[in-house]
C-alpha cells in the first residue's frame, strides 16, 4: 500500500499542516514530518481536509431496481461526494428485511471498495407496516444492522412503532423513522399551501410531518429507546426538536442538501426532477432548517440520494417517483448554503457530515478526528472551486439531479478510503 504526503491542507478549516498516510492509517498530521521513501505528495494548498464523510441515509436500489443504481455505482457517486460510508435504505426488491438480503447488500459493498456500505435494514415485513420484521437477526447477521427504518414509507401504527422501538433496546439500535402520516397525505404532490393551490396539485401538510415527528418523541421518551427522523423538512418539526432537545427528550435529527436549499416554488415548472419526499417547502422553511443545522438542533446532513431511472422521471408530475440524487453535490449545496452565508464553519462540517453521522449509525472507524492513529478516511475539498452540474456527467446510473445547469462552488479533490484513494484529481482513480 502506498504512503501519501498531503501537504499544506487546512485541517478540518483549521490549522495548515501536512497529513501523513501510510498504511490505512494516518501517521501524523503537523509540519516536517519525517516521510517514508516512496510517498506520494499531494499538493494540497488551499485545500481543506476532512474526515471521510458518512451518509446516513442513501438508496442504492441493489437487489432489485439495478437499472437505477447498483452498490458499485451508488458507492462511486459516494466516492466522488466525498464519502467514505453510505447508509443503504431497505426500500430495495426484495426489501431488506432479512439477514439474508442485509448480508447479500454488505457483501456488495465490501467488494465495491469504495465506499463502506452499511444496510439499514426494515421495521417492518415488506415495509408493509403490519408485522415487526426480523430485526435481531439482521442485527445478529455479518450485516451487523443497527438502524432499521421503513423509509418511502411512515411506521404509522403507533403500537407497531412502540414495539419497535422497545426492540432494538436489546442491542442498542436506532429506528430511524420517515415522518409521513399517510391519512393526511393520500395523492400529495408537493407541499401544501398557496402555491399548491395555483397550480392544481394535491397538498402535503407540514402538519402530516409534524404529527409523527411529535407522536414519535413521545413514544420514544415512554420507552427510552433511540429515535432518529429522516429528512426533517419544515420550520414546525425544527421547533418541535429544538423543544424536545431542551426538555431532555432523546432524539436525532438530519435535513437534507436540497431542503437547506431549494423551495417549492420549483414546482411551477412542472418538471418532475424537482418531486420529493418529503417535498421542497417554503423559503422560511428554508431558513428554519438552516439555522437548525446550524444550531445542533439537526443533528445531520444526510442526502437521501433517491435515483430513479428516466422514464419514472421522464412524465408528467403526478405520473413521477418521488426522489432525486445527492450524493455528488452534497459538500457543494452545503458550502453554498451553509458556509458560504456564514451559518457553519467547515468544522461544523465535519460535525455534521462526519462525527454524528458515524455515531447515529454505529460505522466503527468512520467519524473519527483527522488525528495520528486514526484511520485514513479523509476527504480534500477545495472551497474555491466551482463547478457546474451536469447530470449526464454523474458517476450515478441515474440523471434525477434537481441541481443541473447550477453553478455551485467547492469542489471534492481526493478521497481516501482506510488509505486507498477512491479519488484523485476530481475523479475515481480506478
Ligand atoms: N425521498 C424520496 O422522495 N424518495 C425515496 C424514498 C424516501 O426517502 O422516502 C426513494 O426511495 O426514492
Ligand atoms: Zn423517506
Ligand atoms: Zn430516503
Amino acid at each position: 500500500m502506498n504512503a501519501y504526503l498531503i501537504t499544506g491542507a487546512s485541517i478540518t478549516g483549521g490549522e495548515v499542516a501536512d497529513l501523513l498516510i501510510d498504511n490505512g492509517e494516518i501517521v501524523a498530521v503537523g509540519t516536517g514530518l519525517d516521510v517514508p521513501d516512496g510517498a506520494e505528495t499531494i499538493d494540497a494548498t488551499g485545500l481543506v481536509a476532512l474526515p471521510g464523510l458518512v451518509d446516513l441515509h442513501t438508496h442504492l436500489r441493489e437487489p432489485g431496481r439495478e437499472d437505477a443504481e447498483t452498490v458499485l455505482t451508488g458507492t462511486r457517486a459516494a466516492a466522488l461526494g466525498g464519502f467514505t460510508a453510505v447508509f443503504a435504505m431497505a426500500n430495495t426488491d426484495p426489501v431488506a428485511d432479512t439477514a439474508g438480503v442485509v448480508e447479500q447488500v454488505w457483501r456488495l459493498g465490501r467488494e465495491s471498495g469504495y465506499a463502506d456500505v452499511y444496510p439499514i435494514g426494515a421495521v417492518t415485513v415488506g415495509r408493509k407496516g403490519t408485522q415487526l420484521a426480523e430485526l435481531g437477526a439482521m442485527a445478529d447477521s455479518a450485516a451487523r444492522v443497527r438502524v432499521f427504518s421503513d423509509d418511502g414509507d411512515c411506521v404509522w401504527d403507533a403500537a407497531l412503532m412502540r414495539r419497535a422501538l422497545e426492540y432494538v433496546k436489546a442491542f442498542d439500535g436506532t429506528i430511524a423513522q420517515h415522518a409521513q402520516e399517510p391519512r393526511l397525505t393520500q395523492g400529495a404532490q408537493m407541499n401544501e399551501g398557496a402555491l399548491s393551490g395555483v397550480l392544481g396539485l394535491t397538498g402535503w401538510p407540514s402538519v402530516a410531518e409534524e404529527a409523527i415527528i411529535a407522536r414519535d418523541i413521545l413514544l420514544n421518551a415512554h420507552v427510552g429507546s433511540k429515535l432518529h427522523v429522516c429528512h426533517l423538512s419544515t420550520k414546525g418539526s425544527v421547533e418541535i426538536v429544538r423543544a424536545a432537545k431542551k426538555r431532555g427528550y432523546e432524539v436525532t435529527a438530519e435535513v437534507t442538501p436540497h431542503h437547506l436549499l431549494l423551495t417549492e416554488d420549483l414546482a411551477a415548472s412542472y418538471n418532475p426532477v424537482f418531486k420529493v419526499n418529503p417535498p421542497l417547502r417554503t423559503k422560511e422553511d428554508v431558513e428554519a432548517v438552516r439555522e437548525g443545522l446550524a444550531d445542533g438542533t439537526i443533528d445531520i446532513v444526510a442526502t437521501d440520494h433517491a435515483p430513479h431511472p428516466v422514464e419514472d422521471k421522464d412524465c408528467e408530475w403526478s405520473a413521477a417517483a418521488f426522489g432525486m440524487t445527492g450524493l455528488e453535490t452534497a459538500v457543494s449545496v452545503v458550502q453554498h448554503a451553509m458556509i458560504d452565508t456564514k451559518l457553519m464553519t467547515w468544522a461544523d462540517v465535519a460535525d455534521r457530515m462526519s462525527y454524528r453521522p458515524a455515531v447515529i449509525g454505529q460505522a466503527g472507524d468512520h467519524g473519527r478526528p483527522l488525528e495520528a492513529g486514526a484511520p485514513a478516511n479523509v476527504v480534500l475539498v477545495d472551497p474555491a472551486a466551482e463547478r457546474t452540474v451536469v447530470p449526464a456527467e454523474s458517476a450515478s446510473l441515474s440523471r434525477n439531479t434537481p441541481f443541473g445547469g447550477m453553478t455551485l462552488p467547492g469542489k471534492v479533490v481526493a478521497t481516501f478510503l482506510r488509505g486507498t484513494p477512491t479519488v484523485l484529481d476530481g475523479a475515481l482513480s480506478r
